[in-house]
């Protein structure tokens, strides 16, 4: 099962990795054309959409061309199809002498005749919005008032793909043959639904890439302080390390961050970064004492992000273990993981782990990351955690689902690296799903840190890795 958007990253993925979207395309108007094939058609309509679908109904009329008559109806000008991809199909079909007809709109569809073995629905896919609109509501009740077999692409026009019951308009279709992965709505119809293999790499979903960082170029746009509110509780024996996690939540695009911190560290995050709101807990650790006073600051944050620099002492521990029920939506590093059976288990979490502060939970962490994807699917499963283990790769798991991450390199073992990570996850799970937050950040957390080396050499520190940060997170123009 797979929905619109997590299909839009996966496309994505796909075309970095080299499989482009034409190629995509072609199996995909392939596969329709070889379902529509069946039960040898004599004649066939073929109805194309101005987007993709209609791109992958255009292909399949292409494959059914040769074995039956087709006419393939454009709803709209040819002029308005919008990829490349599509228009190079209808331009082939031209060049093919092919039975064209562009719908100027419904009175036209009168003129044709749909008494036909078989009619290909490609008028809308993943991509339709609100209710029909002319002349797509027209067409399909044409289609739905004729006794062709109709074959759908990817789902029958007019139903939204994710979500359980078809409502409104749509295709009552014989056959669908979907994308990739079934979509929601496909249990609710009483049509074949045929999953096609379009020749996606599985490395394009279990691979963080850059259609992961397109997601995040989707969000809606903030007014100042609506996303991304973090509160950083860190410092104590280590005075470096809340300042660090706390600019990066800045760098990753967070609106507000506050640092609470016992007094030295609350001093050093202060000289570190103007830009950063500290408050100062009195002593050199976190104690019981400040938990009822974190946790009413923690009431306005989006994300709190719990650990860097905290230390271990027992007394901070207790505090650590107070205060992690409390939260709704944290991020848990370094030495507040060894309490991260305290949370709450309705809370959205991030645990941030490398290999040695995993192995306090589990017995054995294996080097390779495809032999850690098991062990961290049943950790983040059994705590009900996301569960970011760092390495070489990074490995994610919401409990169901697990990623990898290959950016980063060998430079990044630099000390202060696993704080900038955990705040790059305190600003994104302010804005998006904890899964999918804890992936980008890895990815970008990585990638900042591939830049710094590609741009300085080896010797890179945490603090060039915050400043590369906002450059990470963007995608390449042509994904
Ligand atoms: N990896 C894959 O799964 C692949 C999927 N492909 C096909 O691409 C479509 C999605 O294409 P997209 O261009 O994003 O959108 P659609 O073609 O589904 O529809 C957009 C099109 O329809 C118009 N429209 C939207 N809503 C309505 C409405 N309510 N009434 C009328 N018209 C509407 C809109 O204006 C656009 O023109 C996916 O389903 C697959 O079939 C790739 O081709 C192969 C890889
Ligand atoms: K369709």
């Amino acid at each position: 099962m797979i929905t619109s958007q997590r299909m839009a990253v996966v496309d994505r993925n796909a075309s970095a990795l080299g499989v482009s979207p034409d190629r995509l395309m072609e199996n995909a108007g392939a596969a329709l054309g070889r379902e529509a094939k069946r039960e040898d058609p004599d004649d066939a309509v073929v109805l194309a959409g101005t987007g993709n679908n209609g791109g992958d109904a255009l292909v399949a009329a292409r494959f059914l061309s040769n074995v039956a008559d087709v006419t393939t109806v454009l709803l709209g000008r040819s002029s308005r199809i919008r990829s490349q991809e599509a228009s190079e199909s209808w331009r082939i079909l031209e060049r093919s002498e092919a039975n064209l007809v562009e719908l100027r709109d419904s009175t036209a569809l009168d003129d044709l005749n749909f008494d036909v073995d078989v009619v290909v629905d490609g008028m809308l896919g993943v991509g339709v919005s609100g209710g029909l609109r002319e002349p797509v509501a027209s067409a399909v009740e044409t289609v739905n008032g004729s006794d062709a077999r109709v074959v759908s692409a990817d789902v029958p026009s007019g139903v939204d793909p994710d979500v359980e019951e078809p409502s409104g308009g749509y295709v009552d279709a014989d056959a669908v043959v979907t994308f990739h992965d079934e979509k929601r709505v496909h249990g609710a119809l009483d049509a074949r639904v045929v999953v096609a293999d379009i020749g996606i790499p599985d490395s394009a979903e279990e691979l963080v890439g850059q259609g992961d960082l397109w997601l995040l170029q989707r969000m809606p746009d903030a007014h100042k302080g609506d996303h991304g509110r973090v509160l950083v509780v860190g410092g104590g024996p280590y005075t470096g390390a809340p300042g660090l996690t706390a600019r990066a939540t800045l760098r990753a695009g967070a609106d507000l961050v506050e640092v609470v911190a016992p007094e030295r560290a609350a001093d050093a995050v202060a000289s570190y970064s103007p830009d950063l709101i500290t408050s100062a807990l009195d002593g050199d650790h976190l104690k019981p004492r400040h938990v009822d006073g974190v946790a009413e600051r923690a009431e306005d944050a989006d994300t709190v992000v719990v650990g860097p620099g905290l230390g271990s002492a027992d007394e901070t521990l207790d505090a650590v273990g107070e205060l992690l029920p409390r939260l709704d939506n944290a991020v848990v590093d370094a030495d507040a993981l060894r309490k991260i059976d305290t949370v709450d288990e309705d809370a959205e979490v991030i645990a941030t782990p490398h290999a040695g502060e995993l192995a306090h939970h589990v017995d054995g962490v294996p080097d390779g990351w495809r032999e850690r994807r098991p062990v961290v699917e049943r950790f983040a499963e059994e705590k009900g955690v996301v569960t970011l283990l760092k390495g070489r790769y990074d490995v994610v798991s919401d409990g169901s689902e697990t990623r990898a991450s290959r950016t980063g390199n060998p430079g990044m073992t630099v000390g202060g690296t696993g704080d900038v990570l955990a705040g790059v996850c305190g600003a994104l799970s302010a804005r998006l799903g904890c899964f999918d937050a804890a992936c980008i950040a890895a990815f970008a957390n990585g990638r900042a840190g591939d830049a710094v080396v590609e741009e300085k050499g080896y010797g890179i520190t945490a603090t060039d890795l915050v400043e590369a940060l906002p450059q990470a997170l963007r995608k390449d123009e042509d994904v």
